[in-house]
């Protein structure tokens, strides 16, 4: 079997990113990924402004403790003042820009206005509450480079210098189904020996999250037949395919067959619990993904395995999640697979773990804050320093 780092090597060596760019409406790009660099062509703040509310002054003028200066001019955000005359003071708020001439804002706090003129009670420094020009960003610079994923940070930024619309490569197609005789989809009674198909919601969000376009076959019985036809009929027009259960070695367990049938099977069985018998091939131009059926172990393969190849396909170059050293305030006797345990971040900074470990038991998945990435053979005493990941790496 291949280690978790073999596997996930496999899969982003062959996923070809896809080449198709559109230019979007920034304010429609969340999700979506950077086509080229992007470069602003102004500098941000474009001009020198205060930081507060209250008087601009020369602070040569207010050394010594307290002075008192003529207010010669009022200065609101949007408007541009006249050059400050030595000796006087212009009233000024959050945003406005700082008239020629002035070096230091006096938050009104620490000041007194009475009639024409304004007792400022402060020793300010040169440049206090000043933003300087270009502080943030200077003209000419890459602010966010080709193969970003954007984000509500990277929207921001990309609207703070005036880009109203980006490059980005266009939405995957992702076909879904999810095999399996007894799936009952919410809102049908269950029958004797049925389940809710509780996979395809948890994986059309994942796919939501992920921006793409969702082409869902529903439910396919536990047939070769049937699931050939799907398989061929998503392979068209879709750039992966993600199927859910059939994927191991039971006699109605009738993926890989099927995939070996109407394309190639490249990968098999991974040395991760919960997800082990995970597959990877190709149909047609599609790429197919076959993920486990156990609930647990489909989120968590989808978060390991799919989420990374289907960022590579869409041209993401960022890093790969972060996991951090935590203590675990458990025991845990280990396992031979590569285990990814749901745990959650206790008051105390160290991490609980959820008792039952089972990859039928989704209950772990809403208690825990996120997975331990626990090595083969690995047993765990409380005290211990762990690898976690947490879902919020994995999820957005
Ligand atoms: N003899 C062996 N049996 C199994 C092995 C093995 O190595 N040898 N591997 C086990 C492991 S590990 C896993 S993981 C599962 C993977 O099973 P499949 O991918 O074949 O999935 P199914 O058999 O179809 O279903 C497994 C389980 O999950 C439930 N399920 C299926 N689809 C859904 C859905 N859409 N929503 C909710 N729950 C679903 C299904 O009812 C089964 O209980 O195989 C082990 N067996
Ligand atoms: O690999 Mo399976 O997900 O342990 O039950
Ligand atoms: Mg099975």
């Amino acid at each position: 079997m291949l280690t978790v780092r073999e596997a996930l090597d496999f899969l982003l060596a062959a996923a070809r990113p896809v080449q198709d760019v559109e230019q979007v409406a920034t304010l429609a790009a969340n999700g979506r990924v950077l086509a080229a660099d992007q470069v602003s062509g102004i500098d941000v703040p474009g001009f020198d402004n205060t930081q507060m509310d209250g008087y601009a002054v020369r602070s040569a003028d207010c050394a010594g403790g307290a002075a008192t200066l003529t207010v010669s001019q009022r200065i609101p955000a949007g408007h541009v003042g006249q050059p400050l005359q030595p000796g006087t003071a212009a009233r000024i708020f959050t945003g406005a820009f700082i008239p020629e001439g002035a070096d230091a804002v006096v938050m009104q706090e620490q000041c007194e206005a009475a009639g024409d003129s304004v007792t400022i009670r402060h020793t300010p420094a040169a440049g206090e509450w000043i933003r300087r020009r270009g502080e943030d960003i200077t003209a000419g610079s890459v602010i966010l480079p080709a193969g970003t994923r954007l984000r509500s940070q990277e929207l921001g930024l990309a609207a703070s210098v005036g880009l109203a619309e980006l490059p980005v490569r266009r939405k995957l197609r992702v076909a879904v189904f999810f095999t399996g005789d007894e799936l009952t989809m919410p809102g049908e009674p269950l029958a004797p020996g049925g389940i809710y198909n509780s996979n395809r919601f948890t994986l059309r969000a994942l796919l939501e999250n992920m921006g793409c376009e969702i082409a869902d076959y529903g439910i396919v019985p536990d047939s070769l037949d049937a699931t050939r036809a799907v398989l061929r009929e998503a392979a068209a027009g879709n750039d992966l395919i993600i199927t859910s259960g059939g994927v191991s070695v039971g006699e109605e367990d009738h993926i890989k067959p099927a995939v070996e049938a109407e394309g190639r099977l490249n990968m098999w069985q991974i040395a991760v619990k919960p997800g082990k018998p995970l597959a990877f091939g190709e149909v047609g131009q599609a790429f197919f993904l076959g993920l486990p059926g156990n609930p647990v172990s489909s989120f968590v393969t989808f978060l390991l395995f799919v989420r990374p190849f289907m960022l590579r396909l869409q041209g993401a170059t960022g890093a790969p999640p972060r996991s951090y050293a935590l203590r675990a305030d458990f025991a845990f006797k280990g396992d031979r697979r590569n285990e990814f345990l749901r745990a959650r971040i206790n008051d105390a900074g160290g991490l609980d773990l959820f008792p039952n470990q089972s990859s039928g038991v989704l209950t772990s998945t809403v208690w825990g804050d996120g997975l331990i990435d626990n090595p083969p053979g690995q047993a765990i005493q409380p005290g211990d320093i762990v690898r976690f990941i947490p879902f919020n790496a994995l999820l957005h």
